[in-house]
């Protein structure tokens, strides 16, 4: 059996499946499902695009340094954040100090593909989204580098085989990850 001794926070762009394999990942390891955003809407209740909207990205960034701080106290879960999250040096530092970090990554046509008929993300709200989604990507992929572990995520798999590639590579860790 295994044991989860670590938070196993999921970062990566919009799309990268951090919220649809992060669940998988919890549910085949029989652990708390956390989500960044989820939180943020319930306390605000109401959508992140009205957080956005409303308030701003500032705003919003405050709640999700906010949420991650509480929910990294928590027992061991699979913690998947908001793609804006792993930017922040403090965040970063906040969850090196008690969690894993596994950027999930994929190119972007496959981001691309899996993000263009949402409109439930307010950062590609612009007259040209693809290449907002190229200008973020290419800012964000050397930040998400610094993660402790990376897992591809490709058009040929699974959610759930994606879910178990990631314990895959947390099982390298037995500081993670425990075999019982
Ligand atoms: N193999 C796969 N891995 C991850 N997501 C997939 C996969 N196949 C389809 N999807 C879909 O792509 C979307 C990924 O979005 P989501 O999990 O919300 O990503 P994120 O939280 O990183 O923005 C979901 O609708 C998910 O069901
Ligand atoms: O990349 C970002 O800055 C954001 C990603 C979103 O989460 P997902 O990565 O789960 O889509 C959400 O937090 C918000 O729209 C901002
Ligand atoms: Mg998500």
């Amino acid at each position: 059996m295994l044991r989860l001794k670590k938070t196993v926070v999921m970062v990566g762009m919009m799309g990268a499946g951090k919220t649809a394999v992060g669940t998988m990942i919890a549910r085949l390891l029989t652990v708390p499902f956390l989500d960044s955003d989820e939180e943020i809407t319930r306390a605000a209740n109401r959508p992140i695009s009205e957080i956005f909207e409303r308030d701003g990205e500032p705003f919003f960034r405050a709640r999700e340094s906010e949420v991650l701080g509480r929910l990294l106290k928590s027992e061991p879960a699979i913690l998947s954040t908001g793609g804006g999250a792993f930017l922040s040096e403090s965040n970063r530092q906040l969850i090196h100090e008690s969690g894993v970090s596994v950027w999930l990554r994929a190119d972007l046509e496959l981001l691309w593909q899996r993000v263009r008929h949402k409109t439930t993300r307010p950062l590609l709200r612009t007259a040209n989204p693809r290449e907002t989604l190229r200008t973020l990507y290419e800012a964000r992929v050397p930040l998400y580098a610094l993660a402790d572990l990376t897992v591809d995520s490709g058009p040929d798999l699974s959610v759930e085989e994606t879910a178990r590639r990631v314990i895959g590579a947390l099982s390298t860790r037995p500081d993670v990850l425990e075999d019982i």
